[in-house]
Parts: C-alpha cells; structure tokens; sequence
C-alpha cells in the first residue's frame, strides 16, 4: 500500500495465564492467543473501524500500536517507527483517546490539563497556542477551559480528552469507544469533529466501539477481529450483507398476550407485556408498525439497532465469511 502509516504482518501476543486446576494446589500454565496472526495496513489519511465482540483482541493490538505492550510475534511499524522499541519517539507521532477513562488530571482545570500535555509532548509555545486556539473553537470548550475536570459532564469531558490527544499535532489517533455513555448530542457533536478532522487535516483514524453508527458515519473501511483474528476488512455495508443483520421492534402491549404472530418479523422475546420482534435491518419498520397496530392494543414502541456483536454473531451462525471477508 502506498504511504501505509500502519503495517501489520502476521501481528502476534501471546499471553501466559496460570489458571487453577482441579485440587487447590495444582495450576497449570495456558496459553491465551490474544492476537493471532494479525495483518493489514492502513494509509495515511484513512479512517478505519476496528470492532469486534468483547474480548476479540482489539486493546491488546492498540496496546502494540502505542508500544505499551510488545508483540510476541510479527511485525509492526507507526508512521516508520517499532512503536515497543521507539516509544518515545512514537508518541510524539500518536494521539490516544479512552472513552472509559480520561488522560486529563482530575483535580485541575481542563487548562492546567492542557499545559501539562504541552510539556509532555514537548510542543512549542507557538504552535500550543494555535492549536489550543483551534480545538477550543472547534470543541466548544471555551466555557469549560476552568472547569476543574471532575465538574465535566461525560460529553464535555470526552470532547476535552479529545483535544488532549490532539495538542500536538498527531499523525494517528487511536480512539477507543469515543461516543460511550453519551447522549445523541453529545455524540454528533463528537462524530462531526471527528469526520471534519479527518478531512480538514489528514489525521489517520483507528476507531474502536460498538456502536455500529460509529462506524456507519465515520469509516468507509471496517475490520472485523474475532479470538485474536481478521475476520473481515471491507466497507460496513458488506458487512452488514454477510451478517443478514436484524433489528429489533420492542412493542409494548396494553396487557400480556400470547406471541405477535405477523408477517415479516419473528417474535424472538416475551416479558409481560413486552415483545421483541426481530425484521431485517434493510426493510422499513413502518409498515410491521401498521399490521401489529391494527391487531394488537399498542402502547408504546422503540427500535433497536443491531450492534456488533449481533452482525458478528449472526455471520457465525450463517457460517458465511466469504465475499471480502478474511480468511
Ligand atoms: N494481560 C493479560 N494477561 C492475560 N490475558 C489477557 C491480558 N490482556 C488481555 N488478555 C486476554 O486476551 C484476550 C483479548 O483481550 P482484549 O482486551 O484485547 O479484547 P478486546 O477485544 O479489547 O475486548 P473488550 O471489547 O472487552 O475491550 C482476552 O481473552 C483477554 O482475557
């Protein structure tokens, strides 16, 4: 790939894990293949997903991107680097953003946060400025620049974590579950930085989460990992074609009834008055809404995306990986 700013060959870690065995005394040693022969690449510029269920290996390869922990097999480069052995050159080249916990220092205003960073990274003081001036405009942090950090709401805070990682300029941006326990504004608002920041400046973006319209909004490029493996990279709507993906209609009902019977969905739960009936993802749920409706007392109804875990699971269950899925 030309200008690849992420390469991945044969990517492995291996963790050793001494579990009990049988009497209280005995343990044995297994092996956890928490990455298992990862490959891919990743241009400069590109904004990819990376996603999978819990426990597939996605923290433990970002952990290998950012050097934090080396890799017991394969091959690895960021912008040129080997981020285990050249980690400090490294970070001068990689923002990080965790969106279940901050890098910002706790008690202090998110300013003071920022100057410590500066110092960190070793950004000089006119290009602090600039930057600084930018992602407060942009992130509507202005209001919040003496705030201490533990007065921040989620979505404030995320927005100031995001600024953080990017005071200095970073070719790649790692953001792990960015939109996470935010509400539907605070998670355009993010959404919107990211894919402006994207285009405006170039940054390179690995995202991970679980949130599907994540993906749909962000990334045109998606990677699936399951048990330490590449499952699929290609555009999300492959995806969702391999996976026959499902929604979910969530009925509740003026009183406890047997199981909806209609056309074009199949009732998959019942709990007193509620129902869940699954569709495809691709039909419209207006016209379900309709017959349910027109047979059934109908209080209330929501609809549930699918999230990854369903696509993932569903393209298991069809034992269908073909198509640009990776084998
Ligand atoms: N330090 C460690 N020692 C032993 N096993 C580990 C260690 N870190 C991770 N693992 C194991 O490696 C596997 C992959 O874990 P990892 O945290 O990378 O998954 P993940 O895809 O990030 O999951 P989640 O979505 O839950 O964060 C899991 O089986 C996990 O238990």
């Amino acid at each position: 790939m030309q200008d690849a700013l992420i390469e991945l060959d044969g990517l492995e870690k291996v963790f050793q894990v001494r579990r009990r065995a049988g009497g209280r005394l005995r343990r044995t040693r297994e092996e956890v293949r928490a990455v298992d022969g990862i490959s891919f690449e990743v241009a400069r510029g590109e904004m990819v997903g990376y996603i999978g269920p819990n426990g597939a290996g996605k923290s433990t390869t970002i952990k290998m991107l950012t050097g934090i922990l080396t890799p017991s097999g394969g091959r690895l480069r960021v912008a040129g680097l080997d981020p285990a052995r050249e980690r400090t050159r490294l970070t001068r080249r990689i923002g990080v953003v965790f969106g279940q916990r901050t890098t910002l220092w706790w008690d202090l205003p998110l300013r003071d946060s920022y100057r410590l960073a500066r110092r960190m990274y070793r950004v000089e003081e006119a290009r602090f400025r600039t930057n600084m001036d930018r992602l407060v405009e942009l992130l509507g942090l202005g209001p919040l620049l003496d705030v201490p950090v533990r007065q921040l709401s989620l979505g404030q805070r995320m927005r100031g974590d995001i600024a953080a990682a990017l005071l200095h300029d970073p070719d790649v941006l790692y953001l792990d579950e960015p939109t996470i326990g935010l509400d539907v504004t605070s998670k355009a608002r993010v959404r919107g930085f990211l894919r402006d920041l994207n285009r405006e400046q170039g940054t390179t973006v690995l995202l991970t989460t679980h949130d599907l319209t994540d993906i749909e909004q962000l990334c045109r490029r998606v990677m699936v990992i399951d048990h330490g493996r590449l499952m699929y990279d290609g555009a999300l709507s492959g995806l969702t074609e391999i996976g026959e993906s499902e929604r979910t209609l969530v009925v509740d009902l003026e009183r406890e009834l047997p199981p909806i019977e209609v056309a074009g969905a199949r009732t998959v739960r019942v709990e007193g008055p509620r129902q869940w009936l699954a569709f495809p993802a691709s039909a419209s749920a207006a016209p379900l809404v309709a017959r349910i409706a027109e047979n059934c007392p109908l209080v209330d109804l929501s609809i549930r995306e699918p999230d990854i875990e369903d696509v993932i699971a569903r393209m298991y269950e069809l034992g269908r990986t073909g198509g640009t899925a990776v084998g």
